[in-house]
């Protein structure tokens, strides 16, 4: 014992000082986040829960999510930051898309009212037509009956004034009335502070959620908007690495959990609180696809609502519905509706389908209108829904 240097006891303590301080750095997450926001850079690591919603909270503690990006404060070189296009006329870029998958529908029909005189079987014909565009029965009969009563009065004829009658009647049906405006500004507290306007975005399996988080982000980017990514589907390992290259192709910070199978409310709600603190204008939080008649996934999708609920109400709830799937798109829609009371609609994969009448059919039967829709998989190829300009689409 006599051997010891005492120099080496004083440096052994000054380590153990310099340990203890990282230590520090890495426990007491509920002191760091006693920050003011905005105060010195941000927090490059979410903290854990204020305390104030432990019955939601998962039993186990969790470790804290991540958050990576942009804003992280590492030394990485930042690579160069992509420009998103503009949102305004992105419809129309696209139109040509919808045209190639929703021509059999659009020409076909004007294939048929171009003949010189309409028989019964031209009638039954557009019917089984828009039946087979996912138009749903009620619909198509309503179309149907206004188009059959405008020609015989109007005694329309040629085919330019029938295609006129034909469009008007379906952008009737689309309903170029409906509120269709995103809702990008969250609420405020009672003293008046700006909160930020959560959005959750859900769906079954496959739909497309991620890509229309990551496209999403850049509509919100191209708009001026600061954006926090929340990677809630840590059921599909890749899906949080996915949402984070998405994020930082524009420079949009992700919340993530740094394991699979976290809990997917504890990330919500680090991501929301995280947008709140650091004053963003808009937290997207990706979720895990999950069938609708799973009741144990749907009840977890409804703590995710709830959960972030006590931080900031979602302004929006969108639920993801792959336009290929037709008709099933209408009971998912009921399900979601019911769980995590759906906002609005995203129809993605319109680019490869003549299906595009679901969006008929959920509007009318939920009264959610559709807001966006993707047509393809580039990163700038989600668009703003357009009555007039869908129609147009797929009458070509
Ligand atoms: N053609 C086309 N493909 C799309 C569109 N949107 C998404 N996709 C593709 O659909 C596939 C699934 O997309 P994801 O975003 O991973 O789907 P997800 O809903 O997050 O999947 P889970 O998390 O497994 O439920 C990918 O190959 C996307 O590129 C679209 O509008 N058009």
């Amino acid at each position: 014992m006599n051997d010891i240097p005492w120099i080496e006891i004083i440096v052994g303590l000054v380590v153990a000082a310099g340990g203890g301080a990282s230590l520090a750095y890495l426990l007491p997450r509920a002191r760091r986040r006693s920050r003011t926001p905005g105060e010195g850079g941000p927090d490059t690591r979410a903290g854990s829960g204020t305390g104030t919603i432990e019955a939601e909270r998962p039993e186990v503690e969790e470790a804290a999510p991540e958050v990576t990006g942009p804003a992280s404060g590492t030394l990485v070189a930042e690579p160069e930051l992509e420009r998103p296009e503009p949102v305004a006329g992105r419809m129309v870029r696209l139109r040509d898309r919808l045209a190639r998958s929703g021509s059999p529908l659009g020409a076909r029909l004007l294939a048929v009212l171009s003949r010189d005189s309409l028989t019964e079987d031209d009638w039954d014909e557009m019917e089984e037509l828009l039946l087979l565009a996912d138009v749903g029965a009620g619909p198509t009969a309503d179309l149907l009956g206004a188009l059959r009563t405008r020609v015989r009065v109007l005694g329309v004829g040629e085919p330019a004034a029938v295609r006129t009658l034909l469009r008007e009647e379906l952008v009737k049906l689309v309903d170029p009335a409906l509120d269709r405006s995103l809702r990008t500004t969250g609420p405020t507290t009672d003293d008046g502070t700006p909160l930020p306007a959560v959005m959750l975005v859900v769906g079954v399996n496959g739909t497309g959620k991620t890509t229309t988080v990551g496209k999403l982000a850049r509509v919100l980017v191209a708009e001026g908007r600061s954006v926090v990514l929340g990677a809630a589907d840590t059921f599909r390992a890749a899906a949080a690495d996915q949402l984070q290259t998405w994020g930082a192709r524009v420079g949009v910070p992700t919340v993530r959990s740094d394991r699979d199978g976290a809990d997917p409310a504890s990330v919500a709600f680090e991501a929301v609180t995280r947008g709140r603190d650091e004053k963003v204008d808009v937290v997207l939080v990706d979720t895990a696809g999950r069938l609708q008649n799973k009741a144990g996934l749907m009840d977890e999708l409804g703590k995710i609502v709830r959960v972030s609920s006590k931080v900031v109400a979602p302004s929006e709830v969108l639920l993801v519905l792959d336009a290929t799937t037709g008709q099933n798109g209408l009971t998912q829609a009921r399900v979601f509706g019911e769980v995590a009371g759906v906002t609005g609609i995203v129809l993605t994969k319109l680019d490869g389908t003549a299906k595009g009448g679901i969006v008929v059919q959920v509007q009318r039967e939920l009264g959610v209108p559709v807001k966006l829709v993707g047509l393809g998989e580039g990163p700038d190829d989600l668009a703003p829904f357009d009555a007039e300009q869908f129609v147009d689409g797929i009458l070509g």
